[in-house]
């Protein structure tokens, strides 16, 4: 049974999971999920090595789907509509619900063509819409100020961070509900960590963020909400443990593996 400590409740989340398996083949890697993730906030999800967040983050906008044998139990919703029913477009979903990865992953593009990829795909062709959504997008970014007098330059050349927040306005210019960030920041220095979690709380107020963090002061830092998943027994598929509003997980924590993980003892 996971503990709820002033959870999100189902009327403010943008996404709801409930009872929520996923098997990797006959590996049965998480169980019994049942989460709102609230919308507009950030939610953070913390735990071990292995214990599913990373797959869990990614069951959102069906990611697993590209990796054969994998299936799901249960339902996730966004918006009130089960993302998992026949004839939703998995592709549709992806923009909806777009993603950021610990490596950051430019095109071997140009900064310019790197964000107006996403708009081109989805049929904006006049120029100047174009060069508004690039600016828009890097603006929001955080960006905007170190490459708008070199859009022509190869994505590829900016620094680890800089291609991290490159790689945001990518995203970003396809207007995205939700952003999932896998440990956005394991990969890049401070100053771009800084950069990156300022603009995580710039987006948040219109859009739902969840974030994969082994940083439990990143977590505290900038999350309204934390999930603790443990996978208890190896072989055994992992669950949510505790999940509720980041202050009360981190200074109250009511199950003692969450306090054991949260102050070290752990993981
Ligand atoms: N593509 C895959 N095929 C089979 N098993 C996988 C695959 N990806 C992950 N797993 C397994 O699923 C479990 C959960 O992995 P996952 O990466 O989601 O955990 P995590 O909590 O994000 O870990 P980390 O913090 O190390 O990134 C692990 O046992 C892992 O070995």
């Amino acid at each position: 049974m996971s503990v709820y400590q002033s959870a999100p409740t189902p009327e403010s989340s943008a996404i709801i999971a409930k009872d929520f398996d996923f098997w990797y083949g006959d590996f049965h890697a998480l169980t019994g999920l049942d989460v709102n993730i609230a919308r507009n906030k950030i939610t953070a999800f913390i735990g071990p090595s292995g214990c599913g967040k990373s797959t869990f983050l990614r069951c959102m906008n069906r990611m697993n789907d590209l990796i054969e044998g994998t299936h799901v139990s249960g339902s996730m919703s966004l918006d009130g509509n089960n993302i998992y029913a026949p004839g939703v477009d998995p592709v549709d979903l992806r923009r909806r619900v777009g993603m950021i990865f610990q490596q950051p992953n430019p095109f071997p593009k140009s900064i310019y063509e790197n964000v107006a990829f996403g708009p081109r795909l989805q049929g904006v062709t006049s120029k100047s819409d174009l060069d508004d959504i690039v600016e828009e997008s890097l603006k929001r970014a955080n960006l905007w100020k170190e490459v708008s007098n070199q859009l022509s330059k190869d994505g590829l050349a900016l620094s680890g961070g800089q291609q991290q927040r490159l790689c945001i306005a990518r995203v970003l210019a396809v207007q995205p509900d939700v952003l999932l960030m896998d440990e956005p920041c394991s990969a890049i220095d401070p100053t771009s960590v800084q950069k990156v979690e300022d603009l995580m709380a710039e987006l948040a107020p219109e859009m739902t963020i969840i974030i994969v963090t082994h940083s439990m002061q990143q977590a505290a830092r900038i999350s309204d909400y934390t999930a603790f998943f443990l996978q208890e027994v190896a072989g055994e598929p992992a669950t949510l443990i505790e999940y509720g509003q980041t202050d009360a997980i981190f200074t109250s924590p009511m199950d003692r593996r969450t306090e054991d993980y949260i102050t070290g003892r752990f993981g």
